[in-house]
């Protein structure tokens, strides 16, 4: 465990094991790469049973890639470890102790000869043919989902939600949740329509919620929450780690792709994240190419490092994303090239620097994308997020910076 990084449990995962094995609803606000999966995975090997045929814990995701890692993580016969590991830190907590030693003996349904427990993921994308027959079969222990697949699941009467145990919404724009689109609605018909709070524990995981106390008393009033729900906010004044430098460089558009190359070349990054955003309507229907096209075609002529580059982007069909993220999963040094895409969940441990070659749109925004480095919880290496910006940008960044309560140092190019 020591080889992987697992010493202790982070302060999340500290802070709300008790409530959460306590049945307790929760909302889990950490910063980004705290933990806040294994957290709530670890709630859920302790409340499901495999050996009954039925749905028991439903996870909402945003996106099909972190639907992919949610269940890449269950997949790993590790997590079981993990898990375990992580219990006898908490121990010292009050918690009641018959609840560990059951979760310490439950067969771990990974490994070994107990029945398996079984993994759905209904994400958007595929046709879910394959998961219309596999439910009428039998249904799986826990289903991963995107809200509309699971939505279009639903009306259909495939499945129903009654026999879930457990509901973790993870960073399912939980800071949207206020606006009326149909992602949105549809979300609030998942929480209060298609299943009820009080037959189930609802956890929320973000590391962004900014109207907290807002949220928290709607979803009471909503009922997307029993009444007791807790608000677990870890490290309140510090919405990013520590060990994240931030800086910024000031160009000319026209300079911005030859400030990026000079900066790859003195940064030497071990890896790193490259965000651009994505094309406007108006710069499409003029006929000019996407951003990431030319920032790809640039680095391909221009870059001489060792790194690969890769593009991950909205428009690509599903398997050349999946593919994107496989290739840069394998580790061994990569650019990748992205837009906001790759901005939420996305655990890629080891990437060392994040660029914004454009500037996100809110501080939201620059926490997720700038959350995609510095994520190994008890690693002390420095990582770095350079937003490459022209003049006028600077009093965006310094609302960001006010708003996240983060410094943003200068870099003169001399
Ligand atoms: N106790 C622990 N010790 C060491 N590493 C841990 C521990 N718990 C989780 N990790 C690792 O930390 C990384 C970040 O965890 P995770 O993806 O759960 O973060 P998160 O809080 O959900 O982040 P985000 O808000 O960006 O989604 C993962 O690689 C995970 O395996």
């Amino acid at each position: 465990m020591e080889e992987i990084g697992y010493v202790m449990p982070t302060d999340i995962q500290r802070e709300a094991l008790p409530y959460l094995f306590s049945g307790r609803d929760c909302i889990l606000h950490a910063q980004t790469g705290s933990g806040k999966t294994l957290t709530y995975l670890l709630l859920i090997h302790s409340l499901i049973n495999a050996a009954k045929s039925s749905v028991q814990a439903l996870v909402v995701v945003p996106t099909r890639e972190l639907g992919m890692q949610v269940r890449m993580y269950w997949s790993y016969d590790v997590i079981i470890v993990r898990c375990l590991f992580l219990l006898q830190h908490v121990r010292g907590n009050s918690l009641g102790k018959g609840h560990y030693e059951t979760l310490a003996a439950k067969p771990t349904g990974v490994v070994g000869e107990h029945k398996s427990c079984s993994i759905m993921a209904l994400l958007d994308g595929g046709t879910l043919k394959r998961q219309k027959t596999w439910l009428k079969a039998e249904p799986p222990t826990i289903v991963v989902a995107t809200v509309g697949s699971l939505c279009q699941m639903l009306e259909r009467h495939t499945f129903s939600l009654e026999t879930v145990r457990v509901l973790i919404v993870d960073e399912a724009r939980v800071d949207c949740i206020f606006n009326s689109s149909k992602q949105v609605s549809s979300l609030r018909k998942i929480l209060t329509s298609y299943s009820s709070c009080n037959n189930r524990q609802t956890v929320f995981a973000s590391a962004s919620i900014p109207q907290h106390n807002r949220f928290i008393h709607d979803s009471v009033q909503q009922k997307w929450t029993k009444r007791d729900v807790v608000h677990i906010h870890v490290s309140a004044v510090e919405p990013m780690p520590s060990r994240l430098y931030h800086r910024f460089i000031r160009c000319e558009t026209k300079r911005k792709l030859q400030t990026l190359l000079s900066l790859l070349q003195s940064d030497a990054p071990e890896s790193g994240i490259i965000f651009v955003a994505e094309q406007s309507e108006k710069s499409k229907k003029a006929g000019k190419a996407p951003s990431t096209s030319l920032l790809i075609d640039f680095l391909k002529t221009s870059y001489q490092g060792d790194l690969d580059v890769l593009l991950l982007e909205d428009k690509m069909n599903f398997n050349s994303r999946a593919a994107s993220l496989l290739e840069v999963r394998k580790g061994g040094g990569y650019l990748l090239v992205a837009t906001d895409i790759a901005a939420r969940g996305v655990d890629l441990p080891e990437m060392s620097h994040i660029y914004n070659f454009d500037l996100p749109r809110t501080a939201v925004d620059y926490l997720h994308r700038a959350g995609r480095t510095c994520r190994k919880p008890f690693s002390d290496i420095n990582c770095t997020v350079t937003s490459i910006i022209v003049p006028d940008e600077r009093f965006v960044l310094q609302r960001y910076e006010n708003e996240l309560m983060f410094d943003c140092e200068e870099l003169i190019i001399p």
